[in-house]
């Protein structure tokens, strides 16, 4: 069970057209992250989820469209670029798939620069800052590395520190871009359940992005399957992951079915068949 402020935020993406140069990479997406709903995000490789989710983060410019803030129950909805940075990052925080590896810090001091907006000039940090930061190290596993130096952690170790991080940061919204790449079984459901707690306790509304179908299903309540740069469905795990669109999106057959505990199960069918490794 998670402490601190229960959030009441919503980040959407409306008709958002997103280049590199003069090549358009995401072309008309609209969507909402709304609070205490999970919205993932899937769909093949170089699709746009990535530039999707840092133009919701405001780290990729916006060709045309907009990107609005605003609070769930009637409140205003703000452009993005009208809010200050130091507010924007108490809003929403990114957990990317590149970070710095500042091998010398140690792990309680990664941690702490998720406080960073809170933090007025040189002060220290404040009880609430330590509680913040004792929680996101708690909820992630990270607290017996607190006093080593980041250098010294495995990938999936330094991972979760950064998750930490992100999570100190107490931001209405969150953003995980494939956050369980790299983490072993364990610490991949793990992070599942840890997003399931945010969303349920706290309220946040999170976009993440999976390529684990499976996990996807499991952990959203939307999904949004984008193709080459459009999003080609949104809906209910059920209602977007089928036969026709997955096939359709990855190119290739895909089969899918609902196994006798109730869980859907999608199966790519390479060119050997579906082979059971009883068969070998
Ligand atoms: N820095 C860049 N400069 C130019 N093109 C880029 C850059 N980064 C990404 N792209 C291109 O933009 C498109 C979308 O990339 P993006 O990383 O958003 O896709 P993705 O769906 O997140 O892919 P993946 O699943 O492989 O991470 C791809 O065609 C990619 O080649």
């Amino acid at each position: 069970m998670l402490r601190a402020t229960v959030h009441d935020s919503t980040l959407s993406g409306e008709e958002l057209v997103l280049r590199y140069g003069k090549t358009t990479v995401v072309d008309g997406a609209s969507l909402s992250l709304t609070a205490g709903r999970v919205t993932a995000l899937v769909g093949p490789n170089g699709s746009g989820k990535s530039t999707l989710l840092r133009a919701l983060a405001r780290l990729h410019e916006i060709g045309s469209g907009r990107v609005l803030l605003g609070a769930l129950d009637g409140g205003q909805q703000r452009s993005v670029s009208l809010i200050n940075g130091r507010e924007f990052a108490r809003e929403v925080t990114l957990f990317a798939q590149s970070r710095p590896s500042p091998e010398g810090l140690a792990v309680s001091e990664i941690v702490a620069f998720g406080r960073h907006p809170y933090r007025r000039g040189f002060a220290g940090l404040s009880d609430e800052d330590r509680r913040a930061i004792d929680d996101a190290m708690r909820a992630t596993g990270v607290q017996k590395f607190a006093d080593r130096a980041a250098g010294e952690l495995s990938g999936g170790e330094l991972q979760r520190v950064w998750l930490a991080t992100c999570l100190a940061q107490e931001t209405g919204v969150l953003l995980l871009d494939e956050p369980t790449n790299h983490l072993d079984m364990r610490y991949q459901i793990e992070m599942l359940d840890l997003v399931r707690d945010l969303v349920d306790d706290r309220n946040v509304a999170v976009g993440i992005v999976l390529h684990d179908l499976h996990q996807a299903a499991q952990v959203a309540d939307t999904l949004v399957l984008l193709q080459r740069g459009r999003i080609r469905a949104t809906g209910a795990p059920l209602e977007v992951l089928t036969e026709e669109n997955l096939s359709d999106v990855y190119e290739i057959q895909v089969e899918t079915s609902i196994d006798p505990t109730g869980r859907l199960r999608i199966d790519p069918v390479g060119r050997h068949g579906a082979v059971a490794p009883t068969d070998r």
